[in-house]
């Protein structure tokens, strides 16, 4: 089965609600598109304007807890994501494992509980600049992913989305090379198949993200195990945005 590339802004903590409204206002007719789904990830006091706004793009939150509700301040719960409607969410941003303790283990337990909902996760994984220097990086992949999507069952997996991000390429302007890039995404998927089997490797649709923006869209779209990408910076500006939906629907 062909996979169907998914390519998803990261918007992290930019944007307020009259900017969302503009930016979809502008941006979601251009995402029409049979052959891939477009998103944007944006923060919680986004989500509704954002959903409200979106005939065409997915929606994503960026971030939910893994307990419905509770003592947890400042925290959002799945069951508050899909009042909202929403059918994806953004776990294990390198930044959320690096500045909020996000850890393979939350990171595994909020995707069980996305997957019980029916939301689709968008798992980010990927080493630290030390780590790929070190040549760590196939060892933080496949460790990263044994933590983090451990004990799934095999259709979930397959229906997931795993953004293979190297922290050195996040807002960087530093991105991997498209062989880098595309030899990082097929250790992603043997390491689901390793995990899961061949159905759920051949239907998991693995995302690169560090970087990505209108120049260098195309070439990691080519490569075989590149089924899309997890976007920061050059999500944020529509025209940018649409550019890069324009080179690759
Ligand atoms: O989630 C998106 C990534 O952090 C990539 O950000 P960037 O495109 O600004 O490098």
């Amino acid at each position: 089965m062909a996979r169907k590339p998914i390519i998803v802004g990261n918007w992290k903590m930019n944007k307020n609600n009259a900017e969302t409204k503009a930016f979809f206002e502008k941006v979601d007719a251009v995402a029409a598109s049979e052959n891939a789904t477009y998103g944007i990830g944006c923060p919680f006091t986004d989500l509704r304007t954002a959903v409200d706004n979106a005939k065409n793009l997915i929606v994503a939150a960026e971030n939910c807890h893994w307990i419905d509700s509770g003592a947890y301040t400042g925290e959002v719960s799945v069951p508050m994501l899909e009042e909202i409607g929403l059918k994806y969410c953004i776990i294990g941003h390198s930044e959320r494992r690096q500045m909020f303790g996000d850890t393979d283990e939350t990171v595994n337990k909020k995707a069980k509980r996305l997957i019980e909902a029916g939301i689709t996760p968008i798992l980010c994984i990927g080493e630290t600049e030390a780590q790929y220097d070190a040549g760590e990086t196939e060892k933080v992949i496949r460790d990263q992913l044994t933590g983090s999507i451990a004990d799934l069952c095999p259709k979930c997996v397959g229906n997931m989305v795993i953004a293979y991000e190297p922290i050195w390429a996040i807002g960087t302007g530093k991105s991997a090379t498209k062989d880098d890039a595309q030899k990082c995404c097929a250790i992603v998927r043997d390491q689901v198949r390793v995990m899961y089997g061949d159905e759920a490797a051949e239907n998991v649709r693995v995302q690169y993200g560090g970087s990505v923006k209108p120049g260098n869209i195309v070439e990691y779209m080519a490569c075989p195990d590149i089924d899309g990408a997890l976007i920061g910076g050059a999500s944020l500006k529509e025209d940018s945005f649409i550019e890069i939906i324009e080179k690759t629907k």
